[in-house]
């Protein structure tokens, strides 16, 4: 059953040698997951380099065969998409199950809830948590019908597409690249103009893949820090090659491993420099982190660049909410690295952290508790008072509530601490970083199961 998985698989890390050496960490999930999805709406072939095959890129990819594209992996991270065009789409057979991916299914629901067809969602026990209201209030206004869901808008839910989709205006209530993109995946089978309007900037990967196959898209800067982002509808998308530059959201592990570990000098190869992505970064280098942004040049339409980062002494800042869509999944990371820092580190305006795989305000905070490590909870503000160096760990189960970011923060944490930390279950990493144990190794670390 999908909510239902293999039992825990605890896993240790312990404090050891320095880190050193180079590795490069695999794509980008929210850029593989789009390069399945918008494979299956174009005509022709898509040729993707360098997917990540995490979890729940696959099972993005198992649904856009329920739909009707025709996929073959030719070799590592090499597949190959055959779509069937905006308009195309065929009816599921079964229930579409997207396991422990949020952006999966959202994204999906405005491409399945867009054509008139029906189609029901289910996930695992943390994606029957996670809110979809936030992707239903829009749909339902470009005419969808959502057949029955599970209570407060939770799946498993069931939408039936109208004959003739509805563009829409739609100015989006958090800052969200999930809810822009299912608005602007859906408007694509609308005929006339979808507007989506974000008052702060958000992960623009499904505008670039749009154009990239072919879409007409403007966007306009909107109040201070917002966006608009229109779509004409209805336009012929034709396959094409897609290089998924590497994911910053998996970089930012071993780069804060290095900066906490004494003594490391680490190399992360071509990681995304996508300034919509880069939040943590911009935040390490106000703690003090030394990073060095090396042989920056382009793969795959982006800015990429081979981080040199070595073990830093850093302090304690204050992170604005303006920051929050530019550094999302990396708090929990970053809490790690804070209670590293001298003084006090405060991350304002968290409140989307609740809704993610886990409560990830909780989690850090139980995370942080269970090693000894100072901090509070100030309304959506996490603070925490750094140890300068001194954390105790020694934490013998952490709770990682099938979240692979707290699942990962908490083993970074056990390689600097004064003692191991455990996790109570390290099998969700394989849903975003599937080699993160092993590249991990191969920097020195001691990780374990
Ligand atoms: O669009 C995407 O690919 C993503 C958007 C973010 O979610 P929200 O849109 O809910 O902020 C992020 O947390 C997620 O990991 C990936
Ligand atoms: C929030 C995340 O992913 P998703 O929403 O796709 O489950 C994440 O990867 O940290």
């Amino acid at each position: 059953m999908s909510h239902e998985h293999a039992p825990a698989s605890p896993v240790t890390s312990r404090p050891g040698t320095p880190l050193k050496g180079r590795i490069r960490v695999p794509g980008d999930k929210s850029i593989s997951h789009r390069s399945m999805i918008f494979g299956l709406l174009s005509i022709g072939e898509t040729r993707v380099q360098g997917l990540l095959e995490g979890e729940d890129v696959l099972r993005t990819a198992e649904v856009c065969r329920a739909l009707g594209a025709v996929i073959t992996r030719e070799g590592p991270g090499r597949w190959r998409i055959v779509g069937v065009g905006i308009g195309g789409l065929n009816a599921p057979a079964g229930t579409l199950d997207f396991g422990n991916a949020g952006t999966g299914a959202r994204l999906m629901m405005g491409v399945a809830g867009s054509h008139p067809i029906t189609s029901t969602f289910d996930g695992d026990a943390s994606l029957r948590k996670r809110p979809m209201r936030r992707i239903l209030d829009p749909l339902v206004k470009m005419g969808v019908s959502v057949v029955s869901e599970a209570e407060g808008g939770r799946v498993p839910l069931t939408l039936r597409g109208p004959r003739e989709t509805i563009p829409i205006t739609y100015e989006t209530p958090a800052a969200s690249a999930q809810i822009k993109s299912a608005v602007l995946l859906a408007g694509l089978n609308a005929p006339g103009r979808t507007t989506v309007i974000e008052r702060e900037a958000t992960r623009d990967h499904t505008e670039r893949m749009l154009r990239l196959f072919g879409a007409k898209v403007e966007v306009k800067p909107h109040g201070k820090d917002g966006r608009a982002i229109t779509l004409q509808g209805q336009p012929d998308l034709r396959g094409t090659t897609v290089v998924v530059p590497t994911d910053p959201s998996s970089a930012a592990f071993p780069l804060v491993a290095a900066l906490i570990t004494p003594g490391s000098d680490v190399v992360i190869e071509a990681v995304m420099m996508n300034p919509l992505r880069i939040g943590l970064i911009t935040t390490l280098l106000e703690m003090g982190a030394s990073i060095e942004r090396l042989s920056e040049r382009e793969e795959g339409g982006e800015t990429v660049a081979d981080l040199r980062v070595r073990a830093s002494r850093l302090t304690g800042v204050t992170v604005p909410a303006a920051r929050a869509p530019a550094m999302i999944d990396e708090y929990p990371i970053l809490a790690v690295a804070a209670a590293f820092a001298t003084g006090t580190t405060r991350m304002q305006g968290l409140h989307e952290l609740r809704v993610k795989e886990s409560d990830r305000l909780a989690a850090v905070a139980a995370g942080l508790a269970a090693a000894g490590a100072e901090h509070e909870i100030d309304g959506d503000d996490l603070i925490v008072h750094g140890l300068s160096g001194k954390v105790r760990g020694g934490a013998t189960s952490v709770a990682t509530h099938l979240d692979h970011r707290i699942a990962m923060a908490f083993l970074i944490m056990g390689l600097a601490s004064e003692a191991p930390m455990t996790v109570d279950d390290g099998a969700m990493i394989a849903t975003s970083f599937p080699s993160f144990i092993p590249l991990m190794r191969e920097l020195g670390a001691a990780i374990g199961g």
